[in-house]
């Protein structure tokens, strides 16, 4: 991976010129704790100044309070202003819909789009625009609410291997409290990224970086699992298919 204070200072281009291009005022970042939104908030705090920076922490029913207690920490190390928005009796209301299953996986895939909503008010009441969180890895592997934590109008970091974004967030400052907490999407207790996902991100990352290598031809059973995952969640990459390019 090329040096961190270039790929900081590429996207920190971007992050300007696409707040630019809009004419918008800032951006809105989701702050959950976890690494990916701590070095996406520093990048922009970097590209525009903390002033034009907003963290809106979201806790639902099952989030712990050492979350809220690492984005406190964040938004006082970049000086950003961050709103808390618990989303709990939000999510609650759908339990409203008709014949509502009660699933982890069902209320933790609302609980993401919500997320969703609730950045897309702020962006709306604000004139900002959203910053995207998602990396390579989980890009690639699917491993993303479709139209929940993958929506956005920018997505700095989608070009960095996790363990490319654990680097930068150690070149960036973030706190270690931050960088060394397990990944998780806190969508239920308990839950981790690498449990759910069933291999490990030092394991994901190598198996991808050999898949790049060799144009994607897996050998091993980990590049096998790896480029299965990310064919079979192509849909949430590309846009919708539709007859519109036959029109
Ligand atoms: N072939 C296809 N062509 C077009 N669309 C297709 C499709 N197959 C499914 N779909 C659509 O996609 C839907 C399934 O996708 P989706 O709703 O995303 O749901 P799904 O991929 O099943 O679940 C989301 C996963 O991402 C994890 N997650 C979520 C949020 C945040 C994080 C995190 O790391 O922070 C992780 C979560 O724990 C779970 O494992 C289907 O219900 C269907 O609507
Ligand atoms: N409690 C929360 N409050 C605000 N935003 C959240 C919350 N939980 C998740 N999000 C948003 O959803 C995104 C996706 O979550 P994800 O877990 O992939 O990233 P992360 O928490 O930043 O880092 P990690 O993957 O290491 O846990 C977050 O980056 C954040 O923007
Ligand atoms: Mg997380």
């Amino acid at each position: 991976m090329p040096d961190c204070s270039d790929i900081a200072d590429q996207i920190s281009d971007l992050l300007r010129a696409t707040l630019k291009k809009s004419h918008a005022s800032g951006y809105v970042v989701g702050l959950s704790g976890g690494v990916d939104s701590a070095v996406v908030a520093a990048l922009c705090t970097r590209a525009v100044g903390s002033s034009q920076v907003l963290g809106i922490y979201m806790p639902s029913d099952v989030t712990p309070p050492v979350d809220g207690a690492d984005v406190a920490t964040l938004a006082r190390v970049l000086s950003i202003q961050v709103e808390t928005i618990p989303i709990g009796k939000i999510v609650d209301q759908y339990r409203m819909i008709p014949g509502f299953v009660e699933s982890n996986y069902l209320i933790g895939n609302l609980m993401a789009r919500t997320r969703m909503a609730v950045l897309y008010y702020v962006a709306n009441r604000d004139s900002f625009l959203v910053c995207g969180t998602s990396n390579r890895t989980e890009f690639l592997l699917g491993y993303c609410t479709k139209h929940g934590d993958n929506a956005a109008d920018v997505q700095p970091i989608v070009h960095l291997l996790k363990t490319d974004v654990w680097d930068l967030a150690r070149f960036l400052g973030v706190p270690d409290s931050i960088i060394s907490r397990a990944p998780s999407a806190g969508l239920w207790h308990g839950q981790t990224d690498e449990d759910e996902l069933g291999i490990c991100y030092a394991e994901i990352d190598a198996a991808i970086k050999s898949l790049d290598k060799s144009g994607w031809s897996p050998v091993s059973e980990t590049e096998k699992k790896v480029a299965a995952r990310c064919a079979s969640s192509l849909h949430k990459q590309n846009p919708a298919p539709s007859l519109l390019n036959q029109v």
